[in-house]
């Protein structure tokens, strides 16, 4: 689902190439639900926005799906992530001018065939899914964290892609609501669909399949973990 081979992102800040990642490459299947954690400025939204493109990298490689992504034009990228890839943000990136029904609606208007009743159905179908029956008509301002949260997943979810990156997603919930959100991320991967998430979250890093650990811009190693046995390098 996911490869990168070599990949460095380098930012230059005067004369000083600052490497945020340093040649980096692992893989990523089909129905996976990742974690990706390390210390602040280590790298890990980059290594997302690399996966999204929503940044190209410097050299290396980066396909999901056996697309090559840094070859497509800004265009292309839009029409192709529209349909390939679902983001959820810490901070949600709700339009607070539209109702959380209308927020979920919004991705189809640009990438789907559907007629205005299919879409309207299809996000109410989403907002039962992620447990929001019956507040679709709420505008963000005036729904919790929690309802913000799940609203901005099925938002991620409006065209089915089959990978959602997600960067920081339960950041600023409480336990109890990262918690839901993290069942509900279980619950899309039994489904069929892969999950790569930053978190900073120890607990939750320690619950999801596989754990990447960026260090000074490296994944130094991949922990598997199997939830009978604990944590084992691989
Ligand atoms: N647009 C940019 N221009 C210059 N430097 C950048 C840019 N984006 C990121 N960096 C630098 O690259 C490094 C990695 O940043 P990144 O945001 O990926 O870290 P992070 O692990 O996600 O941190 P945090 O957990 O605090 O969000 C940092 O040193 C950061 O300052």
């Amino acid at each position: 689902m996911i490869e990168l081979e070599r990949v460095s992102k380098i930012f230059s800040s005067g004369d000083t190439p600052h490497y945020a990642l340093n040649n980096v490459s692992f893989r990523i299947q089909k129905q996976e639900f990742i974690g990706i954690i390390g210390k602040s400025g280590s790298g890990k939204s980059t290594l997302l926005n690399l996966m999204s493109g929503i940044d190209s990298p410097t050299n290396g490689s980066v396909k999901i799906n056996g697309t090559e992504i840094s070859s497509l034009s800004h265009r292309e990228m839009t029409k192709w992530r529209l349909k390939n890839i679902g983001i959820v943000f810490q901070d949600f990136h709700l339009i607070p001018t539209l109702t959380l029904l209308e927020n979920i609606i919004l991705p189809m208007e640009f990438a789907s065939s559907f007629r205005k009743k299919q879409k309207q159905k299809k996000a109410m179908n989403l907002l039962e899914s992620v447990g929001l029956s019956g507040k679709g008509n709420l505008f963000p301002d005036y729904a919790s964290g929690g309802e913000k949260q799940r609203a901005a997943i099925a938002r991620a979810l409006a065209n089915d892609p089959p990978l959602i990156l997600a960067d920081e997603p339960t950041g600023n919930l409480d336990s109890e609501n990262a918690q839901h959100i993290f069942k509900l991320f279980e619950e899309l991967v039994k489904n069929g669909k892969t999950i790569v998430m930053v978190t900073h979250d120890l607990d939750l890093s320690k619950q999801v399949t596989r754990t990447l650990r960026v260090k000074d811009g490296e994944v130094i190693n991949t922990l598997f973990q199997d939830k009978k046995e604990g944590l084992g390098m691989q």
